[in-house]
């Protein structure tokens, strides 16, 4: 039995963007009331816990990252009233929700910035403290092993403040000062407005970009051993405070250093850090035809905590990062995924799931099961359960952010606003278009992907292996195959993939299971028996089978 403080290691998580979910008040913005009433299609659909894209008050220079106010709600939104009501129902249903504690920096728009920019004296010789809440420099030039991250805007990670005279550190765009996490007050700051939501009522915080709290001269400004100290204080006042809630770690760093972000079981960091490394694999696999990669990236995951789960994802809201590649694979993966110079972004590739895949249900499917197969949690995000598309003409990585599209009424039933009218611009065209692509069709069709999704989501539920059992890859003479075991007390499962795009053959080194009979999942078919360790199998194209081994 899993303690119920580790609810989240059987979640299934769905992320959305408030603002472009369901519009509640016919502005073309999305809000707190339109989510309200579209909690049912979330239970519905079955999942387990709601990841809200920042949603407080911002200039929205990077799609609320750039947080002005840590305690409000972004006007455009609703109130917070709007917003304890949406929790109250959400719960009220099962649902659970997570914000996004945006760290490590604030918008330049903040007051804390608006103060700290009059520089370190005010005019009347008094010292300025919230200068300090920033990091300043008066060359510019300090830090310099520090990787630009967003590389197609960015030059330089320090930005001269005409009105302060001085230069100002930040990771991401110039619009987001990193605050300065070697003031003790800054760090508190950042807890209050934590403990803020948790009082409300949230489960707990997806904490963005976490390995770049701390700079130091002579390194590269990530995973810092101070960095790891601040973030475990958080965990302990969570703890201590508010036992049950989730802190889920967004590093995008290799198995080695992520891996540290959960922290051990006696001086815990996250309950849940993102598997970033395997994400790129699993599309480079398909592309291959070869799961090596993905066997590989896995195998060098270490030990993770007891307490600990892996958060699995396909698609988010950002690129499709492609950080933790080798440069040879990035090449590979801008030629297999990226043919049009305007689907490349930073470090990564700017397409939602479906189009990645070239709209191939078969493919879809296969990634999916894979995710929901795989140790660790997985995050759905939002509109790929029905096969969303994404609008390239849109800058930054908007053109995946397009507004949920509802049914095939006016703006997609994402609002009564015209389409023109709307945050996004709903996607119209004929192959992703609302007019084809729609929850409204989905729920009419019993064959659609949403359907598909839903069933899913169930036969995991009903199998708590796929939650909590132990992996085991099996050998196999095909590469093109994935084929792994998740095994607990109760039950072994067996999940088989076929990467390649035309059937193949395989045998399973089944050993350890001789005697068993593979039993699919959906259905109860029985395969036979596994009489000896080589065991054959026949899978179509990108076809896949859920076993239970009897
Ligand atoms: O708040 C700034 C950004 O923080 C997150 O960024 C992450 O996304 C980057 C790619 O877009 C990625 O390269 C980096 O490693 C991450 O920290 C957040 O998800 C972004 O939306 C946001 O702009
Ligand atoms: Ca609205």
């Amino acid at each position: 039995m899993t303690p119920a403080h580790e609810w989240y290691k059987s979640a299934v998580f769905y992320e959305l963007s408030v603002r472009t979910f369901a519009d509640g008040n016919g502005d073309g913005k999305g809000d707190f009331p339109g989510l309200t009433g579209r909690l049912d299609y979330l239970k519905n659909l079955g999942v387990d816990c709601l990841w809200l894209l920042p949603f407080y008050p911002s200039p929205l220079r990077d799609d609320g990252y750039d947080v002005a106010d840590y305690v409000g709600i972004h006007p455009d939104l609703g109130t917070l009233e709007d917003f304890k009501v949406f929790l109250r129902e959400a719960h009220a249903r099962g649902l659970r929700v997570i914000g996004d504690l945006v760290t490590n920096h604030t918008s330049s728009d903040h007051p804390w910035f608006q103060a700290a920019r009059r520089g370190p004296t005010l005019p009347d010789g008094s010292p300025n403290e919230y200068h300090d809440y920033y990091v300043w420099s008066d060359t510019g030039t300090e830090y310099a092993g520090a990787r630009i991250i967003f590389t197609d805007t960015e030059t330089s990670n320090w930005t001269r403040d005409d009105q302060c005279g001085r230069y100002y550190w930040h990771r991401f765009f110039s619009s987001q000062p990193d605050l300065n996490f070697d003031n003790p007050r800054v760090v508190e700051e950042l807890l209050s407005a934590a403990r803020f939501w948790l009082d409300l009522g949230v489960d707990g915080f997806r904490v963005d970009a976490v390995p770049y709290l701390i700079e130091r001269e002579g390194t590269n400004c990530e995973n810092l051993p101070e960095t790891h100290a601040i973030l475990k204080r958080m965990r302990r006042m969570v703890d201590e405070e508010y036992p049950g809630r989730l802190l889920l770690a967004e590093a995008n760093q290799w198995p080695e250093e992520v891996v540290e972000y959960f922290g051990t079981d006696e001086d815990p960091e996250f309950h849940m850090c993102f598997n970033f490394p395997v994400m790129p694999r699993l599309y480079m696999s398909l592309k291959k035809e070869d799961t090596t990669s993905i066997r590989e990236i896995m195998g060098r995951l270490p030990q993770i905590p007891k307490f600990g789960q892996w958060a699995t994802f396909l698609r988010n809201h950002d690129e499709l990062t492609l950080e933790m590649v080798t440069d040879e694979e990035r090449a590979f993966m801008y030629a297999a995924y990226a043919p049009d110079t305007r689907m490349k972004i930073n470090v990564g590739i700017r397409r939602r799931l479906a189009p990645l895949l070239d709209n191939d249900r078969r493919r879809i499917e296969l990634l999916t099961t894979v995710l929901l197969a795989l140790p660790g949690s997985p995050i759905l995000y939002y509109g790929d359960e029905i096969g969303m598309g994404d609008d390239l003409s849109l800058a930054d990585r908007n053109g995946v952010r397009t507004p949920m599209q509802w049914n095939a009424g006016m703006s997609g039933g994402f609002s009564t606003a015209w389409p023109s009218d709307c945050f996004f611009p709903p996607i119209s065209d004929p192959v992703y278009g609302f007019g084809r692509v729609n929850v409204q069709s989905q729920e009419r069709d019993p064959s659609s992907l949403l359907k598909w999704t839903a069933r899913q989501l169930e036969v995991r539920r009903a199998h708590p292996a796929f939650a909590h059992g132990e992996l085991q890859f099996i050998d196999t003479d095909n590469p093109a195959i994935l084929a792994f075991t998740r095994t607990t007390a109760d039950e072994t499962l067996l999940i088989v993939s076929n990467f390649a795009a035309n059937a193949q053959a395989v045998r399973l080194e089944l050993g350890d299971h001789v005697g068993r009979t593979p039993v699919t999942l959906s259905g109860g078919s029985h395969f036979p028996v596994v009489a000896e360790a080589q065991y054959p199998m026949i899978l179509g194209k990108y076809d896949y089978y859920w076993l239970r081994l009897n």
